[in-house]
């Protein structure tokens, strides 16, 4: 490489020959070039990268000493202090003029349609593949197999098939078509066929009466015959569902009208995930993250598994073809809209290290990556059977972003990606994760920086609430965990961030997102609870998965976003005074001891049962069972939640180290029996001090206040590297 010794790079063979042997052949572009261009890019923005750790590390370090100077601070004139001082460190950044975002070449998924985003570890193909699939979902199986109906007494699904159930399922699926694409008159519940005359959808009653749909334009297309159709194709809020019709299937030959399934278009997008949920802390588990990445790109990934003895082998669907109603072909996506979603700036990696042995920022790496084998999307045609863009563009969700300054670094990161890669400037869009509180508290600023390339602000997020404890640990001791949610920063922070989305102009451009439903099997909850983020105004919300994601659909049938969205932007903004308002306990409070207790024992299960798998399984995404034995899922940014809290707690004697020390040592046992069994599991009682998970979940919590603005990569990449090691030697 022709590069001044300082300059050059050396680089993970296995790495070197994935990309040069796989890659780049499929491109136009030198492999010479290629390599000069990636050590030219990782030399020219890594001093930025460090400067942007620097001034994050410094701005802290500051908070934490005006706290120190100005305790309990919780009175109107020392609010006035606090934002003062926070513009004076310029944590707070001057206003921009107002503007609209700029971003073009957006697919419908993200700028006009509102639905459900999936999101999915990179590093589980089964799953990965799942989640691409799951642009529908079978809502008769998303009924039956989860709590939305009761599972108990005649419902109860233990055994085989229970037929009572089963008419439970059609009769909940047909009281949402009479509700969502209603009849003329009658009932779906009553219709004993349905054909299509001309271009209309009729509906037969027992006693040869018929009835179009109310809203005849519902009907979109079908398959078979205009007399005996397989499939009907309709469509909501611009969402597609479809009854499936055999009087010879399973379900269909015990249907009045021989509906075997009813189909929903479920997940949108999905977000195909190398940050918090996966464990990728060197350059093997790197190569295996791209190399799965470049098989959903080229449209041929597959996995081969074992369930209920059987072997499947699962791939990508294949879009899906119909006859629409004026006779010609009708096509729909058969999945999701593939986004991925990079690394923050904060971690290195060693797939690429300088001349003095130090790792190359992580996010540069996969900025360059990620958008290489993105491209090859980009040279599909239109009608190519695999392609994920049908605009043009790479959708890159940038996470942990702090402020309007980093979020110009990623701009620029992109905008020298799209050169090296020859792609035309802004092909590589961004998706701003609004889950610092830098990012927040500066967000119209944010989205000033990358409005030729944003495609969403997502908020709600649960980093946000790691942030918020980090950010103030000085200010006090937080309330417990579940009080948080209920103090006044959290719903100013949401409300903030539709609020600025739809002043900067993102309805029908972009997403406004909302966060995570952590309870994977609490879908009855969910269905209570998720409508509020369509109502909210966000034209999507991540769901974790599948079956999540069809039931969360249902929620956008019902909800008409895009009108909400015109009533938000009337009410009155969300305050800043409320965003600034820490949720630290009044001094004169103080929790019981069992109070205390139960919050220790329910974080430290939650600590011990994400961070055991993760280190010694490298499992970066988890379902725990919390002291309730609700199992929660749990990725990086609940572990940084629990952690900064306890050690906030221990910082002002909430709680003492003992404490802590003995509630480890009980729940690990726990968390031991509750994987009792589990392949490739190993103990960490009765020797917890010698379980190098035990001890990177003691360091986590008692070292929690010196980790960079409390994130937990760090300490589990440091333990997991050690925990390979011990494997292989
Ligand atoms: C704060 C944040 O950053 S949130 C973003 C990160 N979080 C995520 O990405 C959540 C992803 N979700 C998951 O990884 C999983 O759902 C977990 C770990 C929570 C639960 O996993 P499990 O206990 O194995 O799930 P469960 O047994 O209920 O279901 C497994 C089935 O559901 C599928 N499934 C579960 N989650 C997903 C998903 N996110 N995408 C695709 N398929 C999924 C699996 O493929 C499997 O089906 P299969 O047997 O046909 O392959
Ligand atoms: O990244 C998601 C979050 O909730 O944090
Ligand atoms: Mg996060």
């Amino acid at each position: 490489m022709n590069l001044p010794q300082e300059k050059q790079c050396a680089i993970n063979p296995a790495f070197y020959q994935f990309i040069n042997d796989e890659i780049l052949p499929q491109t136009t572009l030198s492999s010479v070039n290629f390599w000069y261009d990636f050590n030219c890019l990782i030399s020219d923005f890594s001093k930025k990268n460090s400067e942007l750790l620097s001034t994050r590390h410094e701005l802290q370090t500051q908070i934490d000493q005006w706290h120190r100077d100005n305790p309990h601070s919780g009175n109107e004139t020392a609010a006035t202090a606090y934002r003062e001082f926070l513009q004076s460190i310029n944590y707070l950044t001057p206003d921009v003029d107002d503007f609209e975002i700029e971003t073009t070449n957006v697919d419908p998924e993200i700028s006009t349609m509102a639905g459900p985003q999936l999101v999915v570890p990179v590093s589980n193909a089964r799953f990965a593949l799942n989640a691409a699939n799951a642009r529908w979902g079978s809502l008769y199986d998303a009924f039956y197999g989860t709590d939305v109906i009761e599972n108990s007494g005649e419902f109860a699904t233990a055994g085989g098939f229970n037929k009572q159930r089963g008419q439970a399922v059609i009769n909940k699926a047909k009281d949402f078509l009479d509700q969502h694409f209603p009849l003329n008159h009658g009932s779906h519940h009553e219709v004993s066929s349905y054909l299509v005359y001309y271009q209309h959808l009729l509906a037969f009653f027992p006693d040869g009466s018929e009835s179009g749909l109310k809203n005849a334009c519902q009907f979109i297309a079908f398959d078979g015959s205009k007399s005996e159709p397989s499939f009907l194709l309709l469509k909501n809020n611009g969402l597609h569902i479809g009854l499936q019709i055999d009087r010879h299937g399973k379900i269909g030959s015990t249907d009045k009208a021989g509906i075997d399934d009813i189909q929903v278009e479920s997940a949108l997008t999905t977000i195909i995930d190398f940050e918090d949920s996966i464990s990728a802390v060197d350059s093997e588990d790197k190569v295996a993250a791209y190399r799965n990445w470049y098989g959903l790109m080229k449209g041929d990934l597959s996995a081969s598994f074992t369930k209920n003895g059987q072997t499947l082998e699962r791939h990508l669907n294949y879009d899906r073809c119909y006859t629409a109603k004026s006779g010609e072909m009708y096509r729909v996506p058969g999945r999701s809209l593939l986004m991925v979603r990079n690394v923050g700036h904060l971690m290195g990696t060693n797939l690429i290290q300088d001349s003095e042995c130090n790792n190359a920022p992580e996010g540069i790496v996969d900025a360059l990556i990620t958008s290489l084998i993105g491209s090859l999307d980009l040279q599909k045609n239109a009608n190519d059977t695999f392609r994920n863009s049908h605009t043009g563009s790479i959708y890159i969700v940038k996470p942990k972003m702090h402020g309007p300054e980093e979020v110009r670094f990623t701009c620029e990161l992109f905008s020298r990606v799209e050169k090296i890669l020859k792609l035309p400037e802004n092909t590589i869009k961004v998706g701003i994760m609004d889950e610092e509180r830098r990012t927040t508290l500066n967000l119209k600023q944010c989205i000033h920086e990358a409005k030729s390339r944003v495609v969403f602000i997502n908020t709600g997020f649960l980093d946000r609430t790691g942030d918020e404890i980090h950010t103030s640990m000085a200010a006090g001791a937080f309330y417990p965990k579940s009080a948080i949610k209920f103090e006044p920063w959290i719903s100013a922070y949401e409300n903030n961030n539709v609020e600025v989305g739809l002043k900067c102009g993102f309805s029908g451009k972009a997403q406004i997102g909302k966060g995570m439903w952590a309870m994977p099997d609490e879908m009855s909850q969910m269905m209570k609870d998720k409508i509020g983020h369509p109502k909210s105004g966000a034209n999507t919300a991540w769901v974790p998965s599948p079956t999540a994601a069809t039931l969360h659909a249902l929620h956008y049938h019902q909800i008409d976003v895009f009108a909400e969205q015109k009533n938000i932007l009337a009410r009155t903004p969300a305050k800043m005074s409320d965003m600034l308002t820490m949720p630290v306990m009044p001094t004169s409070m103080r929790l019981t001891e069992q109070e205390v207790n139960s919050e220790l024992e329910n974080n430290i299960q939650g600590i011990l049962g994400y961070v055991v798998r993760w280190i010694e399984m490298g499992v970066g995404c988890s379902k725990v069972p919390d002291i309730n034995n609700i199992g929660l899922m749990e990725d990086r940014a609940t572990l940084r939640i629990s952690s900064q809290h306890i050690s906030n707690w221990l910082i002002h004697n909430v709680c003492t180290k003992a404490q802590v020390d003995s509630v480890m040592t009980r729940m690990a046992k726990v968390v031991d029996k509750q994987n009792e069994g589990v392949v490739g599991y190993r103990r960490m009682s009765p020797h917890c001090q010698q379980s190098l998970a035990f001890q990177a979940a003691q360091a986590l919590i008692f070292e929690g206040e010196s980790q960079p603005n409390g994130y937990t990569e760090p300490l589990l990449h440091a333990y997991r590297i050690l925990a390979k090691q011990q494997v292989s030697s």
